[in-house]
């Protein structure tokens, strides 16, 4: 067995409590093989004085869509999707989703994500990126109806089946799929139905956004006579294995559905507040045991990656949507991050502990904003940053070490972004 220890720092561990202790990984499984005191491995990775957490989940992200960060701002869901962001993703060539994934997971490496869920166009070339930057990954191929006609629009859908069967498990199994139809409103019943049902034919989830805006629940609500998540379910998109983007605009019949079934919903508080899309319930849900993960969203409407971020907004929104300063609590948003994003996807992470995948991020706590140490667990919440990250490991490998990426070239990859970004503006004519 080949090991790494991660030596003379604390932990958090997943009933949120932190000791000191080393962890040992065992580098050939990816797995933690053990907690405690003065642990030796083949390969040393120093934490003293440092706080070791799991790697943050972003469960619900675009990656490719950092070449349109600061494209288009300020603007609400419909207008943006449709005056900005869809005529340039029409221009998508491969190589830009390539050199987007790879600034995106530069960023999520920099800033302690290990795991990202990525819905989005091309996605073997993201698949190439993950395999390379030693990350994990579920991905998916979105799928969209909304102006094909018949013919593409199933061919989509059948595309995201497609390559959901095709990439599940590559990259040494760090990559897992999902069938990603993008939305109730922007993809027909008939292919909901149909993406659900070949999905789980497949074993695998189903991912779409649902319940952002309130433009997006109304016409639902008029031409269906039912909630959106009442109607997803009959459509077979609520099965525990399944989850969605938002839930901003849910009642209380939808909540107890999602808690019946054990759907998914990730929060993505910055996006939601960047597009005035509202507040999500996140107390509401938790309470009621829905599994709730946190996403960033994509980089346009964010406008960066780093999940601490959402950590950080999902704490101070979910007081805000309560009325309760006492909700969403920094225990229960650094879970959300955490633990609640990798149940949300299926995976065995999110948590320090022997057998858990050695999926984790190493917080330098010698700085300002980090100073006093009364509680380590709010520095998390409300204090610290994705600059704050000093090693990155997934999968028992080490990915950056003492704030060096190790699997990528950071300059050659910001350097072809930036020309891969501004030719693609060209070509769509902005
Ligand atoms: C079909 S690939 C994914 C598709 O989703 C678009 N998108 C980005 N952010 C959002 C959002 O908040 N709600 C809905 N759709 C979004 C992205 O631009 C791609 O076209
Ligand atoms: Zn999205």
């Amino acid at each position: 067995m080949a090991t790494l220890a991660i030596r003379g720092g604390r932990i958090l561990r997943s009933d949120m409590t932190v000791t000191e202790a080393d962890v040992l990984v065992d580098r050939e499984t990816g797995d933690i093989v053990e907690l405690g005191a003065e642990l030796a491995g083949d390969d040393e990775l120093d934490a003293d004085g440092d706080l070791v957490m799991p790697g943050l989940v972003n469960a619900h992200t675009h990656v490719a869509m950092t070449l349109l960060r600061g494209h288009a701002d300020d603007k609400s869901l419909d207008a943006w999707l449709r005056e900005d962001i869809w005529p340039v993703e029409a221009a998508l060539e491969p190589e830009d989703i390539e050199a987007g994934a790879a600034l995106g997971v530069l960023e999520m490496i920099r800033s302690g994500t290990t795991t990202f869920a990525d819905m989005y166009f091309e996605i073997d070339r993201t698949a190439d990126v993950v395999e390379r930057a030693g990350t994990r990954a579920m991905l998916g191929h979105g799928a969209i109806s909304a102006g094909k006609d018949d013919a593409a629009a199933r061919a989509d859908i059948e595309e995201s089946v497609a390559m959901a069967r095709q990439l599940d498990g590559a990259a040494d199994g760090r990559i897992s799929t999902a069938v990603m139809p993008h939305s109730l409103t922007t993809v027909t019943p008939e292919l909901l139905e149909l993406a659900a049902a070949e999905a789980h034919d497949a074993g695998v989830p189903v991912h779409y956004h649902a319940n952002e805006t309130l433009d997006e629940v109304e016409p639902i609500v008029e031409e269906r006579g039912q909630r959106p998540v009442e109607w997803a379910r009959d459509l077979g998109l609520c099965t525990e294995s399944d989850f969605f983007a938002h839930g901003v605009h849910l009642d209380d019949r939808e909540i107890d559905l999602l808690a019946r079934t054990g759907t998914g919903v990730v929060h993505c508080p910055a996006s939601n507040m960047k597009l005035a899309s509202g507040m999500a319930p996140v107390q509401r849900l938790l309470d009621s045991g829905v599994p709730v993960g946190l996403g960033t969203d994509g980089a346009a409407s964010n406008n960066d990656l780093d999940l601490f971020d959402e950590l950080r907004d999902a704490a101070m929104l979910g007081k805000l949507a309560a009325g309760d300063a006492s909700a969403v609590a920094a225990p229960d948003a650094v879970s959300m991050a955490t633990a609640g994003g990798a149940d949300v996807l299926g995976l065995n992470a999110g948590r320090i502990e022997a057998g858990a995948r050695a999926d984790l991020a190493v917080i330098d706590l010698d700085a300002p904003h980090l100073t006093p140490e009364h509680d380590l667990v709010s520095h998390l919440a409300y204090a610290a940053r994705g600059s704050d990250v000093r090693h990155t490991v997934c999968d028992g490998e080490v990915l950056m070490r003492d704030r060096e990426v190790l699997t990528l070239d950071e300059a050659a990859v910001m350097e072809r972004a930036a020309a891969r970004a501004d030719g693609l503006l060209e070509r769509a004519g902005v």
